[in-house]
């Protein structure tokens, strides 16, 4: 596992709403429809390394667990997080209601997190519109309102994973760069203040 964690990613949604199988799928590329749904137990760990522009960022992935017995446990996860996928399940109208529970949660208390809204499950209505029990385009214009992207994805057959987690890490990257030229602009403005000359400088008389 990679040392030192760049960037502290939360997973939150409903229970039985895909978070784990969408961080399996993405750190170990696996998925195993035969295996048994297990809820998880307070929350789950992960990290990957990857690479945006040459530059080396690691992901800390926190898996929280869905059920409401364990909610206030979730909060302590998130704290400090600087990214959040909030998942629903596509095929789960309630799950939506869920993610929209925990998106008023982060903008409440976590201003600084970014927000991604995501709609799991994608392969269980890809082939099957009945399925699907939110549409595309809610779901998009509720992530308009809150500021957030949109994205669809299925732990099944990895579509959209690692698109996922890679806008996570450019968005990341970006917004960093873009606070160190803030910062450095900043200083090259104090610094010039500092070199005028003073105005209205009397001239010597002697
Ligand atoms: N077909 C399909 N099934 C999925 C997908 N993702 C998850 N599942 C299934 O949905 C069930 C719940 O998935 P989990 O990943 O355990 O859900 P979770 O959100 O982590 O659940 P909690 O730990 O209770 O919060 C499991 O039976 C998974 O196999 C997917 O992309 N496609």
């Amino acid at each position: 596992m990679a040392g030192k964690v760049d960037l502290k990613v939360v997973l939150l949604g409903k229970e039985y709403g895909g978070k784990t199988s969408l961080v399996e799928r993405y750190i170990h590329g696996k998925f195993n429809a035969q295996a048994p749904y297990q809820s998880t137990i307070g929350a789950a760990f992960g990290a990957k390394k990857v690479t945006v522009n040459g530059e080396s960022v690691t992901l800390g992935i926190w898996d929280t667990a869905g059920s409401e017995r364990y909610e206030s446990m979730s909060r302590i996860y998130y704290r400090g997080a600087k990214s959040a996928i909030v998942c629903f399940d596509l095929t789960d109208p309630s799950s939506f209601e869920r993610a929209k529970f925990w998106v008023n949660e982060l903008k409440q208390t976590e201003e600084d997190c970014v927000i991604y809204l995501c709609g799991t499950k994608y392969d269980l209505v890809e082939d099957n519109k009945k399925a699907r029990k939110v549409d595309a385009s809610s779901a998009k214009e509720y992530a308009d309102e809150i500021s957030a992207k949109y994205v669809e994805t299925s732990a099944k057959t990895g579509y959209n994973i690692d698109y996922l987690f890679m806008m996570i890490a450019e968005d990341f990257v970006n917004v960093t760069r873009n606070k160190v030229q803030a910062n450095k602009d900043e200083d090259s403005s104090v610094a010039l203040r500092l070199e005028q000359p003073p105005m209205n400088r009397e001239k010597c008389k002697c």
